[in-house]
Order: structure tokens, then sequence, then C-alpha cells
């Protein structure tokens, strides 16, 4: 099969370098050193799911025409950056199933609305992955991959050819890597966003996921977001989908119960990310000295929260935390993270 994956980073770079070892033909896209070091060296993929350098082809954009067209495409760029990836390579796109794996609530949606003729499936992973230097990315975490048609809308009603993109991204995907399907792909979307408050913290602190946790004054912190979240998700009448365990009864049990107890359920997070250290994907950015994706992470519950007149202060200064980290590259002490975030919850 002809596979295109635009945005070869750290997810990316996995798929692409998983689908060209199972022998499919591969091209990404990718920019700076990360496209040198794939035309010069190839990808080098290593961890968990093994050791493979693939050569696939890579460019600024996909090339297609009309006899040559992708059987399949992934869209693995950050959120802030799908709308001009996906306009650059608009023309390879046309009729051509897309994959869009990208963390928040609005990614396959906005993909769906920018590519009318596209048929666009949403994937939440739920692996973990690290982009460790140019050309080379690691497995850090194992695990499943969720995906589900984003919700039809009045202008973008249900057609079958987002049910054979779904059914074919399913087959040609379950063969690299584990891949469930969701039919409540925005109940999905909204437990991922839950999982993803892990992110904020080491972005702001320059610590990976698993060293936030441990810490007891950043795991209250994270335990206050994710029930933050948790609530403001529940208000806009969602229900969560299962992922790795984290059910809806459970997230309401969650969000219900005393603090102290609650906090057992990050720790447990945690403990399910083994040993590797995990910086997750918006310290990555932080490390590559980037802008990131926390307006669609904290910043979508913040959204969602004033959608319904109501606030989300520990979320809003998680986000305003992680920006300051992006202005001034300094990294902020778990004390004042935490002071930070107290003052926010007193108002
Ligand atoms: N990393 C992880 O473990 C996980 C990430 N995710 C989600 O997956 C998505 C991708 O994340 P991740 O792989 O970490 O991100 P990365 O930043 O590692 O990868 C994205 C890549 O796309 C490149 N890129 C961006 N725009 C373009 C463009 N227009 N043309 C060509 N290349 C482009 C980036 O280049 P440059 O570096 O120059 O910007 C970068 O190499 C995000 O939504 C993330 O939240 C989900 C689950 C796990
Ligand atoms: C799955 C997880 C939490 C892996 O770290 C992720 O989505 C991310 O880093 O953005």
């Amino acid at each position: 099969m002809r596979v295109g994956v635009i945005g070869a980073g750290a997810v990316g770079g996995v798929i692409a370098a998983l689908a060209d070892r199972a022998g499919h033909d591969v091209e990404v896209t990718a920019r700076g050193a990360q496209l040198d070091a794939i035309e010069q060296r190839g990808l080098r993929l290593t961890g968990h799911w093994g050791e493979h350098t693939a050569r696939p082809r890579a460019s600024a954009r996909l090339h297609a025409d009309e006899a040559h067209q992708f059987d399949l495409v992934l869209l693995t760029v950050k959120a802030q950056d799908a709308r001009p990836a996906l306009e650059a390579n608009a023309s390879a796109l046309a009729g051509v199933p897309l994959v869009v794996v990208q963390n928040g609530l609005g990614g396959a949606a906005a993909a769906a609305a920018q590519l009318p003729a596209t048929p666009v499936v949403g994937a939440l992973a739920l692996f973990a992955a690290s982009y460790l230097s140019p050309g080379e990315v690691s497995i850090t975490t194992p695990a499943s991959t969720y995906l589900g048609l984003p919700k039809a809308t009045d202008a973008r009603p249900a057609r079958p050819a987002d049910d054979a993109a779904l059914a074919l991204a399913e087959r040609v995907l379950g063969a690299l890597l584990p891949i469930e399907r969701t039919p409540n792909f925005e109940g999905a979307q909204w437990t991922k966003l839950i999982v993803n408050q892990i992110n904020a913290l080491p972005a702001i602190t320059g610590l990976a996921v698993q060293e936030t946790i441990t810490d007891p004054r950043l795991r209250a912190v994270l335990t206050a977001s994710m029930r933050e979240a948790v609530d403001v998700a529940r208000a806009t009448g969602v229900r969560f989908e299962t992922l790795l365990g984290l059910s809806d009864p459970l997230l309401r049990a969650f969000s219900a119960a005393p603090e102290p107890l609650a906090r057992l359920l990050p720790r447990l997070m945690g403990r399910r990310m083994g040993s590797t250290p995990n910086p997750g994907s918006t310290l990555q950015s932080i490390r590559r000295g980037q802008l990131t994706e926390i307006d669609h992470l904290n910043g979508a519950v913040v959204d969602a929260a004033r959608a319904l007149g109501r606030e989300a202060p520990v979320n809003a200064a998680l986000v305003e935390l992680v920006h300051r980290v992006e202005r001034e590259t300094e990294f902020v002490a778990p004390d004042a993270v935490a002071a930070a975030v107290a003052a926010a919850r007193r108002g």
C-alpha cells in the first residue's frame, strides 16, 4: 500500500517506520533537521516495538498525481500546525482516506471541515513516543490507538466513504500496532484529554511525567486539574469512553472521591507508564524551543468551561505557566507551581 505521513516527528516517525517495516511504500513529510536526517540516514525506530531503520521518501510535501495516489495518509503534526500542513498537502489528499492522530478535542473535525472531499478518521494514540534526536524516535510506553469518526454535522453529514476509511485504517494500522475502534469518538477524545492532563507539569518543570506524579506537590496539582477537567466534561453532557481502563463510572467516582483517595488514580497512571522516562509530547516541544499544544490540551478545558459560563482556574493556571516557560525558557520549581495553582484556585 502507498502510505503517506504528514509530519514525521515522534508519533508520525514511529508509524512511518512500522509501515516501512511491514513492507508498505511509505512517504513522509518533515522539515528542518528532521527532514535532513531522514533524507541522509533514514528514520530509526527503537524502544518497545522493536528496532528498525526505515528509508522512506521524505520531502516538504507529499507527491501524488492521478496515476500515483496514496491509499492512506496520516496527519501527525501538533494541533497548531495542522491547518497549514493540510493546506500544503491538499492536492495529494483529495478523496484519499486521512487519519488525524492528534490530541485535544477538535483535530479530526477541523480536518474534515477543511477538506470536504477527503474521508477523515480520528485517532487517539495512547502509546508514548519520544523524538530522541533528528531521525531517531522511540516508543517509551506501548499502548493502543483508538480510531473513530468525528461527529457528523449539517455541513458534513455521515458518509459511507468515512465508514470505508475507518475500516481501511483499522485494517492497515491494525497490522502495525494495537488498534481499537470506538463508536463514541467525542467521549474518547474527552477521556484522552483527561489523560493528557499529565502533559502540562513536565512542560512547566522539565521533569518526566513519572517524576511529576511521584512528587506529592505536583501530584496534588495534577489530581486537581484532572478533577476539574472531568467536572467540565460532565457538565457538557459527554459520556467518557473507556480508554486504558478509564471508564465513565471510574472518572465520575474519581471526581467525587475525597482528595487523598483521588490522588491514587494519577499514581496508577504513572505506574502503568513504566520506568522509561516519558517527557510527554508537550515537554518535547519545549525542549526543542517550540511553541506547545497547550491551548488545545488544558486550554480546551478552559474553553469548554467558558462556553458553559464556568471557570476552570487550575487548567487556566497550567496554561499560563506553560506559556511562561515558552516565553522565558526557564522551568518553574514544584513549590512555585503549587503556589501559583493554589492562588488561582483561591481566585
Ligand atoms: N509524542 C507522543 O507520545 C504522543 C503525541 N500525541 C499527539 O500526536 C500529535 C503529534 O505529536 P508528536 O509526534 O509528539 O509531535 P512532533 O512535534 O514530534 O511531530 C510533529 C512533526 O511534524 C513536523 N511538522 C509540523 N508541521 C509540518 C509541516 N507543515 N510540514 C512538514 N512537517 C511538519 C514537525 O516539525 P517541527 O519539529 O519543525 O515543528 C515535527 O517533526 C500531537 O497532537 C500530540 O499531542 C499523541 C499521543 C502520544
Ligand atoms: C499518551 C501520552 C500521554 C504519552 O505521553 C500523550 O498523549 C502525550 O504525550 O501527548
